[in-house]
């Protein structure tokens, strides 16, 4: 019965799921406890900076797409987490509403060019304004600067090897991939799949290896 039941996932031992093993690894605050589901319905909120006064506050009408934990050393992270929560909406759904003046790009040469708080450090967003990119059009924003739920949910773990060089244990990465993969994570050293495929993509239609 033992050998069968394992053979074909009859036995009780063999269809429990197993108890996760890295809840001791800590990704980013917002998954830590587990990933909360998006709303379907969900249209927009308000992001606000970190200063105890004069806030940043950036409106953003509409959902979010394609969040995702990213490793990267350029993604802004708050204080104690090793990998930042991002998720992209169209730029023309992006205002900043209040203390503008506040705001500086983080680095003019940067792909993303990121907008952070001088009072605080947040980065409030980051836009692809180069018209040639695949992503150009999009914003990149951290929905956890907003108290609003319904935000779309974390689906993919970016850059995960990039922690290293912020001064991660590379002997610690497998407990990493492990806790990321528990939480649905799964980990990938560049962006996802589809994301890397529609970068190609744009790339191959601009060299004309591919038709338009
Ligand atoms: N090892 C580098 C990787 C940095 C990197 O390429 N980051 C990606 C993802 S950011 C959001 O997912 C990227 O597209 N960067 C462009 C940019 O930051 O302008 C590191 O860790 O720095
Ligand atoms: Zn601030
Ligand atoms: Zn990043």
């Amino acid at each position: 019965m033992g050998l069968l039941s394992n053979l074909f996932g009859g036995g009780s031992a063999a269809s429990k799921p197993s108890a996760p093993r890295y809840t001791n690894v800590r990704i980013h605050p917002a998954v830590d406890n587990g990933v909360k589901p998006g709303s379907a319905s969900f249209s927009g909120g308000t992001l606000k900076c970190h200063c105890a006064s004069d806030k940043v506050e950036v409106e953003v009408g509409g959902q979010t797409a394609h969040n995702h934990v990213c490793g990267c050393s350029q993604c802004w992270k708050p204080k104690g987490a090793v990998f930042s929560q991002v998720a992209v909406v169209g730029s023309d759904k992006v205002t900043v509403t209040k203390n503008g003046e506040k705001l500086d790009r983080v680095n003019t040469h940067a792909t993303i060019q990121r907008y952070a708080c001088k009072g605080c450090g947040v980065h409030m967003f980051g836009r692809i304004e180069n018209t040639g990119h695949p992503f150009y059009g999009l914003d990149f924003i951290h929905t956890e600067l907003s108290p609003a739920s319904g935000w779309s949910a974390p689906e993919f773990a970016a850059y995960v090897s990039s922690i290293i060089e912020a001064g991660y244990d590379p002997a610690k990465m497998g407990d990493v991939r492990g806790r990321l993969k528990e939480l649905g994570l799964e980990p990938y050293d560049c962006l996802s799949p589809p994301l890397m495929d529609a970068i190609a993509t744009h790339i191959a239609k601009a060299k004309g290896t591919l038709k338009a």
